[in-house]
């Protein structure tokens, strides 16, 4: 037999198949038939457009072709092939594989995070004039005259429809020709992502020699105008000193834009063949000039100089190094100078953030450093920047990628180095939708298809890597020193108890921290106030019934916004106006409860009338550039203090902050979570070591709490992440918990609240049987037991690391899983599954 391998004649005759990857949650690949015409051209990898369902077209990638038919359906046949060269590569289709195996999800779920959306397609419904239509009697005359300006197309979607005819609001008429079966409607599948196009002109060939420029010029004596194009041309492009200069041109905007110059002349010209037009596909970064001008050559310190020899030494064997070193010791210069080393060998380096807001900060220090090689890759970029990011590390242009998680999805095909900055970090988890995958384990396994290393660097490690550093898998590497003589902060724990009983509180500020923030501003230096609650207060209270605002769709109390006036919930976006009255007793004594950031920049703006208060957190930081400008605002010391949610805690670096204020220490420290102490450890000491960074700055941080005795406060006052991890470590193995164990999570959804809790049940008894009854805890309603409409019941899966083969556990909880979603008693239940759930 011929096969598509051993014989190109062949190949013409042959029927291929591709097993694809699709963009749904179902756990396998789909097969399609190829089209001979694509036969030649078709690679693994490569993007394709298939017709899924009843009338749908989806994007898949090519994961496998062959030349068995699919025995139990038809297979259908590719639509269009997208790429000549594939578009993922083999490394990736490995690691997506890896990722949907280990998180129990489908490829395609992991495809549909892994693609930025610019790389998939949309279709778009065309409308073209149906040339066997008969019945124009029966038309209206807008119709009719509608139906003759379509027919002088080949094909138009509505808006340019609506365009020609010069009125938007046509849809109806256009329906109506649908239904008569004048027009046909068919969908067209578009790429999304468009390059952006220059238009230039430049002169003509003949023009690039000396004599024949000057007897142009010469010849236009007559025409001032074009003669002054021409001119003004030269002196932008050296042609005279460099013939090939002329070949990349002028912007033609540089003369359309310009009031001087008269399109007409230029339009002459280009009649004439003196200049032609030509387009260009340009980089949107091209704007982001780099900065050359200073700190290209940061000198290491002693200490950073000995870590960074420890890691290299430590990388020799092991393939993932923990680097712990206290905030503000210069762990970003460390990641500099090892990116420096690896982009010297050729290889790639990608350096993974935890949040945008800190990527402004040390997108500048990096720019400074790697110009051009540098890509940008988060979630406020437009999909087109982030297609152009995609197809500038495939070109090799960006060999060092700053991203948050999801840029571990990204086309490397030469990795060095995954530094993974403030690996402690939760939001490096993805927790909904699937997959539900940690970017920071996710490297781990990346690095490995690559041969290349792993750098986790934190100031407060995750309670599981310091361990994996101890058991020696993990190098481990400290700093535990500040840059430049500056000193660790200082703390004063604030008793609000006592200060709430001696009346000196003043709204939610203790005396001490309101005289601190006065100070401070008399030096002329900036404060930070910490809360990680957003909105203005936690909830509305009516005082005389005890009503209190919740949403309608979720088990959880609206957050007061006092700035639009509304009550909004935080899990699913649902918003209301405020009642005058309470809808429970028509009282008019309806009060806000509790504090969040809004409340707080408020009453600081009480206190100092004439400070420059600014806040940071998810509502005032929706727009693309509104951490940007408001970092280099406090940069440029425009803020006085600053107000914020968690966002602000970690990673930046301020040199004219000195003092830290820190709320709510002892919600943070009790709330009902395994992690409640590791995070309260960690958030404080992070949001801490904003303050004096420089050695001329003292850095203070005030804490107000109502127990100042509590242990977690002392060991964040002595800065003893060993001292926390140690107690820590004793009450995770005692109850069987991570690093111990892994953790897997099953959430049973459903509209009814009996079904939810049956399903759960079933589902519960299902896994005990095999797992036995110490492995699987619950089914319980979650914190907030009721979502967007559907209430939920979790089950919390505990394997032991030596003890339980994890993929076998997997398969099986997989298998009762779907036995549940199966199941007729349980319409509409949905189960999600997180593994590693943190
Ligand atoms: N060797 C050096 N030479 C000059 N400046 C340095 C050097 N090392 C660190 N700095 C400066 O000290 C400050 C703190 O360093 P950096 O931001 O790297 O700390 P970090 O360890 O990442 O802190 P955090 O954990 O709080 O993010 C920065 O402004 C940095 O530019
Ligand atoms: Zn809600």
């Amino acid at each position: 037999m011929l096969t598509a391998e051993n014989d190109d004649f062949g190949l013409e005759e042959v029927t291929l198949f591709a097993d694809l990857i699709l963009p749904v949650p179902v756990r396998q690949l789909f097969t399609y038939r190829v089209p001979r015409v694509f036969n030649a051209a078709i690679k693994n990898g490569a993007r394709v457009v298939v017709p899924f369902g009843k009338n749908r077209v989806v994007t898949g990638v090519v994961a496998h072709i062959h030349t068995t038919p699919p025995s139990r359906y038809q297979a259908k046949y590719i639509g269009e092939l997208l790429d000549d060269e594939p578009l993922v590569t083999p490394y990736q289709i490995a690691l997506f594989n890896w990722i949907a195996d280990y998180y129990l999800c489908s490829v395609g779920e992991v495809l549909n995070v892994a693609l930025p959306s610019g790389l998939k397609i949309t279709s778009q419904s065309k409308i073209q004039y149906n040339p066997d239509f008969e019945y124009f009697d029966l038309l209206t005359e807008d119709e009719a005259a509608l139906l003759e300006e379509i027919k002088k197309y080949q094909s138009l979607t509505y808006e340019e429809v609506g365009k020609r005819v010069g009125d938007q609001n046509i849809n109806h008429v256009i329906k109506s020709l649908i239904g008569k079966r004048a027009v046909i409607l068919y969908e067209e599948v578009r790429e999304k992502y468009k390059p952006k196009i220059q238009k230039k002109v430049k002169l003509t060939g003949r023009y690039e020699t000396r004599e024949n420029l000057i007897e142009l010029i010469g010849q236009l004596d007559k025409t001032p105008k074009q003669q002054e194009v021409v001119m003004r041309y030269m002196s932008q492009v050296p042609i005279q000193n460099d013939p090939y200069a002329n070949r990349t041109g002028l912007e033609k905007s540089f003369f359309t834009q310009n009031e001087e110059i008269s399109d007409s002349a230029l339009s002459t010209l280009i009649k004439k063949g003196v200049f032609e037009e030509f387009e260009v596909t340009v980089s949107r970064f091209a704007e982001v000039k780099p900065d050359f001008t200073a700190g290209v050559n940061i000198k290491l310190t002693t200490a950073q100089q000995r870590a960074f020899d420890e890691i290299i030494h430590l990388f020799q064997e092991k393939d993932t190094v923990l680097l712990h070193g206290v905030t503000g010791s210069g762990k970003t210069e460390v990641y500099i100078h090892l990116a420096q080393q690896v982009l010297e060998s050729g290889s790639q380096v990608l350096f993974l953030l935890p949040e945008i807001a800190l990527t402004t900060q040390i997108v500048v220090r990096l720019k400074k450093v790697f110009g051009d090689k540098l890509g940008i890759y988060h979630s406020k970029f437009s999909d087109n920047e982030r297609v152009e990011v995609w197809k500038g590390v495939v070109s090799g242009q960006f060999q060092l990628v700053v991203g948050v998680r999801s840029a571990i999805f990204l086309p490397f095909d030469a990795l060095g180095l995954i530094i993974v900055d403030e690996e402690h970090e939760s939001s490096y988890k993805q927790y909904d939708p699937a997959p539900r995958y940690h970017a920071r384990d996710v490297s781990i396994v990346a690095a490995q298809h690559q041969q290349a290393k792993v750098l986790l660097g934190s100031a407060t490690p995750a309670l599981e890597s310091y361990y994996q550093a101890l058991k020696g898998r993990y190098g481990l590497v400290k700093l535990t020193e500040r840059f430049g003589k500056a000193s660790m902060p200082e703390f004063v724990l604030i008793d609000t108890k006592q200060e709430r009983k001696t009346k000196k509180m003043k709204y939610e500020f203790s005396s001490v921290l309101v005289e601190e923030l006065r100070e401070t501003l008399a030096r002329n230096e900036q404060s930070i106030i910490f809360q990680n609650r957003r909105g203005y207060s936690s909830y509305l209270q009516c005082e005389e019934c005890g009503w209190i605002g919740e949403c309608e769709n979720c088990a959880v109390s609206l957050t007061y916004h006092q700035k639009d006036a509304e009550l909004r919930c935080h899990y699913c976006g649902h918003k209301e106006e405020v009642p005058k009255f309470c809808p429970g007793c028509g009282s008019t004594k309806v009060r806000t409860v509790g504090f969040g950031t809004e409340k707080l920049e408020d009453q600081l703006k009480i206190f100092f009338p004439t400070a420059r208060v600014a806040r940071m957190d998810l509502d005032t930081t929706r727009a693309k550039n509104a951490y940007k400008e408001m970092i280099e605002d406090i940069e440029q010391g425009n803020v006085d203090i600053l107000v914020g949610t968690q966002m602000i805690s970690k990673g930046l670096d301020f040199e004219n902050v000195s003092m830290v204020g820190v709320f709510d220490a002892d919600r943070m420290i009790h709330f009902p979570d395994l992690r409640s102490t590791e995070r309260a450890f960690q958030l404080i000491t992070q949001v801490s070591g904003r303050a004096g960074r420089r050695a001329d700055r003292k850095g203070r941080v005030l804490i107000q709490t109502g127990n100042t005795n509590q242990k977690i406060l002392q060991k964040i006052i002595a800065n003893d992440y060993e001292g926390m991890y140690a107690e820590e470590i004793v009450e995770r193995e005692q109850f069987k918990y991570p690093p111990f164990t892994r953790l897997i999570k099953l959430t049973v959804r459903h509209l009814e609240q009996s079904v939810a809790r049956q399903g759960a049940e079933k589902l519960t008894h299902l896994l005990m049987e095999k797992m036995g009854e110490d492995r699987v805890l619950g089914p319980q309603p979650p914190l907030v037991e009721r979502i967007r409409n559907r209430f939920l019941f979790d089950i919390l899966i505990k394997l032991e690391r030596e003890k339980v083969n994890f993929k076998a556990a997997k398969t099986f909880i997989l298998e009762k899983v779907t036995d549940i979603l199966t199941d007729k008693t349980l319409k509409g239940a949905d189960v999600t599954i997180d593994v590693d759930c943190l």
